[in-house]
Formats: C-alpha cells, sequence, structure tokens
C-alpha cells in the first residue's frame, strides 16, 4: 500500500535522531544536573515515551535565558524525538524550529547542523526528497574537519534516508553503513546506535528485496547488547522482522512480529509508532485477503490517528479501511473512502501519493472483475503520471537531473570513446578486409594466370600430343620417306576388304576384280652405289610422286619395301589393266629423274594380277598368295630384261589343278602352257648425259 513503509523508514529516523549529544557538548561546570537529568530522561524515553515526556517538558519549563546554551539545545532535541513518538507531530516539528532558532542565534554550529538535518527528515516526510538531499548535502559540504562523530553519523543516517526515498538503494546502504561505523566514535549511547543503525540497514534490506538478510541483521542487532531489549529499539526491530515475513510470506510469523511490536509501542507510549504498526498490520491482511481482519486494523490505526491529528497516518488508515471494504464486496463505500483521500492527496498537491493510490485503486478493480472502472482508473493514473513527469516531478528532480545528465554525458563520452574505438577497429578491419580482399584478388588472378597458363601449356601439349598422335599415326600407316602408305596399311586394307566383298557377294554386287601391281625400280643398288644414298633417296621419292600421279584418286599406291611399290587399283577393268601397267612404266621411265646431281632414267619391272583371279576363290587364292604370283610375274620381267611388266592373262586348265603351279613356279607354268602372261614393255632408253 501507499507509503506506508516509507512513513514507517523515516519515522523510525526521527525518532532515532535524539539523544546522543548530551554529554558531549559539555562545557560549563554548572550545568552537570542539568545533563544528568536530560541523559535518565532520555533513557527513560527507551521505555516510556510518555513519562519521558512529561518530565522533559516540565524541565523546559524550568528553563530561561539563563539556562547554558547547550543545554537548552540537547533538550530542544530530545523533544523533538519525544512528541514525534508520542504522535505529537506539530509540536516536534515547532520544535525543531525552536532549535534551529536558538542554535542559529549562539552560532552553535552543531546545533544548526542537527536542527537542519531534522528539517531535512520533515521535508521528507512532506514528500520532497530531492529538496532534503540537496539540504544535507549542503550541510555535508560545509561540514567543519572537527564535527563529532553524531554530527557526521546523523548527517550519514539522513542522506541514507533521502537517498532511499529517492530510490538509490546502493548510495542508501553506502551511507548507512558509514554511519554505522561511525558509532564506534561515540562517546555515548554506542550500542543503542550500532542497534538503531542495524535496524535501518535491515529496513532498506526489505526495500532491496532480500528479507533474509534483513532478518539476519535485525538477529545481528538483537544479539549485540541486552540493551536491546529497551522497548523502543525492541519495537523498531519487530517491526522490521514483521515486514521482512510478510516480504517471505511468512505470515503468521509475520503478523506475530507486527503484534509484537504494536504491544511494546503501546506500553512505551510510542502512539506514533503504534498507528505504524496497526496500519501495517491491515496492509498485511490486505495483501492476504483476509479483508474482515484488514479493515478490522484499518478502523482501529485510522481511529489512532486520528487521536494524535496525524494526517499522515489519516489518509494511509483510510485508504487501507477503503480497499478492505472493497474487498469485502463494499465497493462503493470503499472506493468513496479511497477516492476521498485521493482528492486530499491532489488538493494538497501530493500528486505522487495519488498516482500511487490511483494504481492501486485499478488494481482492486480489476480483482473485482469491474474492468470498466479499472480502464477509467488505470488512465486517470496514466495521466496523472504523465503530469508528475513532465511538471513538478520534473522540478523536483531538477537537481538529480543535473547530476543524472552530468553522468549521462560521462557516458555518453564513455559511449562515444567506445563507439569511436570500435569505428576505429571496424575501420582497421575494414581495411585488414580490403587487403585481405586484394590479396584474395590477386591470388585468385594469379591463380586464374596459372591456371590459364596451366591450360594453355596442357593444351598446348595436347595439341603436341595430337601431333605426334597423328605423326605416329601417320608413320604407323605412311612411309616416312615418300609419304605413300605402306605395307602395314595395306594389309589392314585387306582385312576390311574381305568384310566389304564378304558383303558384296551376298547381294550379289560382284563386279570387276581388283588389281594388283607389284614395282621394283631396276638397278637400285647401282644408283644407290653410284650416286649415293641421299640420290637414291631422292629417287625413291619421285617415282612414288610420279605413281600418285598415274593412277586413279580411288587407287592406293603403296611402298611395298626398299625400291619395291605396290598399286592397288579396286574395281579395275581386266582389259584395261595392261594399259594401267603401261601408263605407270612410262610415268616413272619416261622422263628422267633428278638424283643429286645426276640425271637419271630409272625404269621399273611389274608384275600384276587381278583378285580374285580368274575364277579362283580368294579363299582359294587370297590376297597374300595373289601377290605372291604377282611377285613371281615380277621376277620373271626383271629376268627376262627389267623395265617391263608381266601379268596373268588367264589359265588355259582348269583353275584348280593349275593353282599349285601358279603358287610354286610361275616359269613352268609359263612354259608348259598353263597360263598366258600379257607383256607390257617399258620406255625407251633415254638420251642421258652421264653427270650434269
Ligand atoms: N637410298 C635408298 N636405298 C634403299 C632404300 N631401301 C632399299 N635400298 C637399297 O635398294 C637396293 C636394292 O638392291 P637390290 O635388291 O640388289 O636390287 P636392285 O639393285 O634394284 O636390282 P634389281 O632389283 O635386280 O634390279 C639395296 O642396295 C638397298 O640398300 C632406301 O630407302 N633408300
Amino acid at each position: 500500500m501507499v507509503n506506508k513503509k516509507l512513513l514507517a523508514i523515516v519515522r523510525f529516523y526521527v525518532c532515532t535522531l535524539v539523544g546522543v549529544m548530551l554529554l558531549g557538548h559539555s562545557a560549563y561546570a554548572n550545568e552537570a544536573f542539568e545533563k544528568e537529568q536530560i541523559a535518565s530522561i532520555l533513557t527513560l524515553g527507551d521505555s516510556d515515551n510518555t513519562e519521558a515526556l512529561k518530565r522533559l517538558m516540565a524541565v523546559k519549563e524550568q528553563q530561561s535565558a539563563a539556562t547554558p546554551v547547550q543545554i537548552r539545545l540537547q533538550t530542544l532535541e530530545v523533544l523533538v524525538s519525544l512528541y514525534y513518538d508520542a504522535g505529537k507531530i506539530k509540536s516536534s516539528e515547532a520544535t525543531i524550529n525552536e532549535l534551529l532558532a536558538l542554535a542559529t542565534a549562539e552560532k552553535d554550529v552543531e546545533g544548526i547542523g542537527i536542527a537542519n538535518i531534522m528539517a531535512a527528515y520533515k521535508l521528507i516526510e512532506d514528500g520532497k526528497p530531492q529538496e532534503a538531499l540537496n539540504k544535507l548535502n549542503l550541510i555535508d559540504s560545509s561540514l567543519q574537519p572537527d564535527a563529532s562523530a553524531e554530527l557526521k553519523m546523523r548527517l550519514d543516517s539522513a542522506l541514507g534516508t533521502a537517498s532511499y526515498v529517492l530510490g538509490n538503494f546502493d548510495s542508501s546502504l553506502r551511507y548507512f553503513l558509514e554511519a554505522l561505523k561511525l558509532t564506534d566514535e561515540l562517546p555515548e549511547r554506542k550500542v543503542e546506535n550500532r542497534i538503531r543503525r542495524l535496524d535501518s540497514i535491515a529496513k532498506l534490506y526489505i526495500n532491496m528485496k532480500d528479507p533474509e538478510k534483513a532478518l539476519a541483521t535485525v538477529d545481528e542487532a538483537l544479539e549485540i547488547s541486552p540493551l536491546a531489549r529497551a522497548p523502543k529499539i525492541l519495537a523498531s526491530l519487530s517491526l522490521s522482522q514483521g515486514i521482512a515475513y510478510a516480504n517471505l510470506n511468512q505470515d503468521a510469523k509475520a503478523v506475530e512480529a507486527y503484534k509484537r511490536a504494536l504491544k511494546i509501542a503501546r506500553e512505551a507510549g510510542m502512539a506514533t509508532f503504534e498507528v505504524i504498526c496497526l496500519i501495517d498490520i491491515s496492509d498485511h491482511y490486505l495483501t492476504t485477503n483476509e479483508y474482515k481482519k484488514a479493515e478490522e486494523f484499518a478502523r482501529l490505526s485510522l481511529k489512532r490517528a486520528e487521536a494524535l491529528g496525524d494526517k499522515g497516518s489519516i489518509d494511509i488508515a483510510k485508504i487501507n479501511l477503503g480497499f478492505s471494504l472493497a474487498g469485502q464486496g463494499r465497493i462503493a463505500s470503499g472506493v468513496e473512502l479511497v477516492n476521498g483521500v485521493i482528492h486530499d492527496f491532489l488538493q494538497s498537491g501530493r500528486k505522487t501519493d495519488a498516482e500511487s493510490v490511483i494504481g492501486e485503486l485499478a488494481n482492486m478493480y480489476e480483482k473485482a472483475g469491474m474492468y470498466k472502472e479499472a480502464l477509467a482508473t488505470l488512465r486517470q493514473q496514466q495521466s496523472l503520471s504523465n503530469e508528475l513527469f513532465s511538471a513538478d516531478r520534473s522540478k523536483a528532480v531538477a537537481g538529480l537531473q543535473e547530476q543524472f545528465n552530468a553522468k549521462q554525458r560521462q557516458k555518453q563520452i564513455e559511449l562515444l570513446g567506445k563507439e569511436n574505438a570500435l569505428k576505429d577497429a571496424d575501420i582497421r578491419n575494414h581495411s585488414l578486409q580490403q587487403v585481405i580482399t586484394m590479396l584474395g584478388a590477386m591470388v585468385t588472378v594469379m591463380v586464374g594466370i596459372f591456371i590459364y597458363l596451366l591450360y594453355r601449356r596442357v593444351q598446348r601439349i595436347n595439341q603436341q600430343l595430337r601431333e605426334a598422335n597423328s605423326q605416329l599415326e601417320f608413320h604407323a600407316i605412311r612411309d616416312p620417306l615418300t609419304g605413300l602408305y605402306n605395307r602395314r596399311s595395306f594389309v589392314e586394307l585387306m582385312k576390311t576388304r574381305s568384310v566389304q566383298l564378304e558383303a558384296d557377294r551376298r547381294e550379289e554386287r560382284e563386279g570387276n576384280p581388283d588389281c594388283l601391281i607389284l614395282l621394283d625400280i631396276d638397278h637400285f643398288k647401282h644408283i644407290n652405289d653410284t650416286l649415293g644414298h641421299a640420290a637414291g633417296d631422292a629417287v625413291l621419292i619421285q617415282v612414288a610422286q610420279r605413281l600418285r600421279k598415274v593412277v586413279r584418286d580411288t587407287d592406293m599406291v603403296l611402298r611395298w619395301g626398299g625400291e619395291e611399290f605396290l598399286v592397288y587399283s579396286p574395281k579395275s577393268n581386266p582389259s584395261q589393266i595392261a594399259g594401267l601397267v603401261d601408263r605407270v612404266l612410262q610415268s616413272v621411265g619416261g622422263t628422267s629423274i633428278v638424283a643429286g646431281d645426276h640425271e637419271v632414267q630409272v625404269t621399273m619391272t611389274a608384275g600384276f594380277i587381278s583378285l580374285p583371279f580368274s575364277d579362283i576363290s580368294e579363299l582359294k587364292l587370297d590376297w597374300e598368295k595373289a601377290l605372291q604370283i604377282a611377285d613371281m610375274a615380277l621376277y620373271l620381267g626383271k629376268a627376262n630384261g627389267r623395265n617391263r611388266g608381266y601379268g596373268i592373262a588367264k589359265i588355259m586348265v582348269d583353275s584348280e589343278s593349275a593353282l599349285p603351279f601358279l603358287e610354286e613356279d610361275l616359269a613352268a607354268a609359263v612354259s608348259s602352257g598353263m597360263v598366258e602372261l600379257i607383256e607390257v614393255v617399258g620406255p625407251a632408253k633415254l638420251d642421258l648425259p652421264v653427270s650434269k
């Protein structure tokens, strides 16, 4: 619920402000009695606030302008606390003013400090925590080097409280711990003050959502000294325990602790504290949805607060009562109560509190299923929230904003620095990336070039290979000297020819036979021997050229070996073969051939035969046997004077009986009349000079 925890903690601090400076300020020899008297009243206040207040008021009545200033100041300081705890808030505030006036008049620096710290607490209670903080910071900056430990401790406690209210828990804890440390330097009431500082820290832990740590801190405070059993302190510690347990959802323990605090507060005459306890108890029951009990304690707290005239507590009690009624279904009367407080808050400018209560109201509507009202209330809260941030709050937080802005600027500078560093890194990365990209590109280009060169090289090698292959191929089927087909290629040709023949036979496409003319240069050895081997080669080349020229395109000229040539003339009319042989002999020997320095007549002797021969099947007389017969005919030509051709014209007997003779001894066959030869005489002898 609204600000009740805050209320509790603020009031707690005000309660603990007093009574610590009594003995430390003694400067007058005759004031010992008064000091002793005030000290005993202060101790009495720990357990019986009402009696202590009564006695101190009596002491003050007897004081006059003649009373030492320190005694009067100390009386006022203790009085502020006793008034406050007794719920006499207005008297307490008036006493603060009186204290400040006296200290100022007497130029008592410590007194002025204490009065201002108390005034800062009032500002916090009035909802002006930033103003309070500013005031406290001012005190802090003007603090004398010889300022007492008490003053410093109170200042740190107040700074911790203001920081807490402003939501700066870390800084709050830092101040509270500093205050705790300063208790060691106190000349009097060291233990009591230490316990109270621990209690402050416990309450802070609760608000820092660490209730376990809060409970541990309370335990630490309770263990310090039996003095911790002093009712006023014990009540405050019990309240802290109650809130911590409530936060841990240990409801039974929470209620027990609250009620213990309530009992002690009642017994010690701490009316203000009693109201705080009652409010906390009703608040607790609201959170556990025990609305009947919440109503009971809300009514009780309202009654007590009204009796004290404590406006702050009255408002909170009304709010709790309103919500407890609404929780029991009496929404109209509950809302009326709550709205009344909201109205008051708004009237007195407590917009932050109003906004908080409106938020609670919206929750209540939602819980009750009154969504339309919940929405309207939420909108009201929203608009107020906006207003707060845009107007009053912006003023209140102006100082903070300045600090915040400075921090933000610092942060921005740091961020800019970081951003620049990042940009630098980015630029470096970018440059690096460019280098990498460039290197990558270079590598790619180089690899590309390398691959291209490799490709070219491979292409070149392939080309060379192709050329080599074609050369190999060429040389495989061609004679390297003359360029004519060689004997091997003819063998290959004959293989395909037999396949072709078989096809032709099946299709009865048998026509003219082929013709084989075997040729041998006459006395070639002599040419070699007389003109030289090169001249012999030249002769071979020119003979080849002449042979190529004289035959048909479909005819094939081969170098059969050494100085031997073969003309293969497919599908040749047998009647025309002699003419072909004649042309061949004439082409070679009809004109001279230049061989080196010499011009020579090169004649040839030929043996020729048809394939198939006569009516003999190639199965019986194949190309090899036919060539053998042609070779025998050529031999006959050589024997009969060279420069001529012999061919077998016809068989005079049946081919079957002639065949063995043809294969074995052609000359005998001829002389026996089994076969008839055709003779083609070569060219006439040329009239050539012996040498050029
Ligand atoms: N220059 C040259 N001579 C070759 C080549 N092949 C073979 N010969 C020579 O040709 C000659 C052939 O001689 P022979 O077989 O005795 O025949 P011939 O001298 O022609 O006599 P006949 O054939 O009886 O007229 C040999 O001396 C071989 O060395 C060649 O490629 N180049």
